[in-house]
């Protein structure tokens, strides 16, 4: 079996992914991260009217050394002024409230001789002469209606949530969450709520997997543990296909050399599935296809391959279907001891970038390095080792 080169691969599962489909979704906390498919454009104005930005006096002068005003009005919040301001007379307004026609300036009532609370008084006396429009928030001075807020591929943040419903909208076309489901195979699987006995081991790569997928923007809809029986994989895998809420399968596992690899086993006889093992290292070992009509991607079991394969291999075409730029990688100068790393495939080595900008790599082993990490350092097939110093290609996890 020859060694794929990991970018063929990659761009086989974006193939195999595709470009995913657009949904309109209420525009709430739910729609927080997706992207739009669409220009997000403003029903209202916003503000929708002439507003008080200060709790106080609407004034509407007679000229400019004019102090005392008769009080025709008070208007709360959420009301709507039934009367205008003649010159000389003034309305009691609160913050939000829609001023009356004619209004010239807002006065803050701690400007004035009037209580804050009570009932409005029959007049009122400013201390100085107020700036024409002075505290008037005016209507559509943020946005105007048919403008529009955010371009397709913008993020829905929690900052664009409240701009698109102040401004009237509802409903945001975005790009649907990849619907995924997870199976870890190998028959030496425990949950980690139970007793492993002698030879089971605490299963851990559904959840990680799982977990990547939901932080890739997926809506993980089934996480299953199953054996190395390829009647169990088959069922499962037949009832997966037959859900028309799963978009896509994910397994771990089973893909290797060994006498019992249940997902070769049950895929590699299905046209088109190819199981393949990457120059790259860990998470070299690969199946990819699809199922029935489902798509699937087959990671190595090892749970630094499977998270490294999914980092390198799945992100970026998850991101694409989900319309999320490609993530870039940066480059960082390698500080620590001089390590030997193999050469004939691209090795990912989990890793900590420092804020100063240089990058170390823990010599703690496996699961306690990668849990330490917030970067993979990308090293060439060529490279047989890194030196204090070099200058290096970093993945931010
Ligand atoms: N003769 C060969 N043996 C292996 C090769 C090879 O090329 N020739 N490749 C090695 C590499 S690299 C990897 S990666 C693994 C991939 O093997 P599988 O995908 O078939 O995975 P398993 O054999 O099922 O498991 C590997 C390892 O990971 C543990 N594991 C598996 N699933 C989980 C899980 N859900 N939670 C926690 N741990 C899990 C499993 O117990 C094994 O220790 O193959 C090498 N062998
Ligand atoms: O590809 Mo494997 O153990 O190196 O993950």
């Amino acid at each position: 079996m020859g060694h794929v080169p990991v970018a063929e691969h990659r761009a086989a599962v974006e193939r195999l992914l595709g470009d995913g489909v657009v949904e309109t979704v209420a525009l709430d906390r739910h729609a927080a991260g997706r992207r739009l498919a669409a220009q997000l454009v403003a029903v209202d104005d916003l503000p929708r009217f002439d507003s008080s930005a200060m709790d106080g006096y609407a004034v509407r002068p007679a000229g400019p050394d004019q102090r005392t005003y008769e009080v025709v009005g008070d208007v709360p919040a959420g009301s709507a002024p039934g009367f205008e301001l003649a010159e000389g007379q003034a309305a009691r307004v609160m913050t939000g409230a829609r001023v009356p026609v004619g209004t010239v300036a807002v006065v803050p009532v701690e400007r004035t001789d009037a209580a804050p609370t009570g009932p409005a008084p029959g007049t009122v006396t400013i201390d100085a002469a107020p700036a024409d429009g002075q505290h008037v928030r005016l209507r559509g001075e943020d946005v105007f209606a048919g403008s529009v807020l955010a371009a397709t591929g913008s993020e829905v943040t929690p900052a664009l949530i409240a701009l698109g419903r102040s401004a009237g909208c509802t409903a945001v076309d975005v790009r649907a969450r990849t619907r995924v489901a997870v199976v870890a195979t190998g028959a030496e699987l425990v949950r980690a709520e139970s007793d492993p006995g002698a030879g089971g081991i605490h299963e851990s790569n559904s959840d990680m997997v799982a977990a990547l997928a939901e932080g890739a923007g997926c809506a993980v809809v089934r996480v299953e543990v199953c054996s190395d029986e390829p009647d169990e994989l088959r069922a499962l895998l037949d009832a997966l296909d037959a859900d028309p809420g799963v978009d896509l399968v994910v397994t771990t596992g089973g893909v290797s050399a060994g006498a019992y690899e249940v997902v070769r086993q049950v895929c590699s006889p299905l046209p088109g599935f190819a199981f393949v093992h990457l120059a790259m290292q860990p998470g070299g070992p690969q199946g990819l296809g699809r199922y029935g009509s489902t798509p699937m991607v087959c990671l190595p079991g090892t749970p630094v391959g499977a998270f490294v394969a999914f980092h390198v291999l799945m992100r970026p075409a998850l991101d694409r279907r989900h319309g999320a730029p490609a993530r870039r990688a940066g480059r960082a100068a390698y500080t620590g001891r001089t390590r030997r790393t193999r050469t004939g495939r691209v090795q990912f080595v989990t890793s900590v970038l420092a804020p100063d900008g240089t990058v170390r790599a823990p010599d703690a082993r496996h699961l306690t390095a990668l849990a330490a990490a917030n970067c993979l350092i990308e090293v060439p097939e060529s490279v047989d080792q890194l030196i204090s110093g070099d200058d290096v290609v970093v993945h931010h996890l």
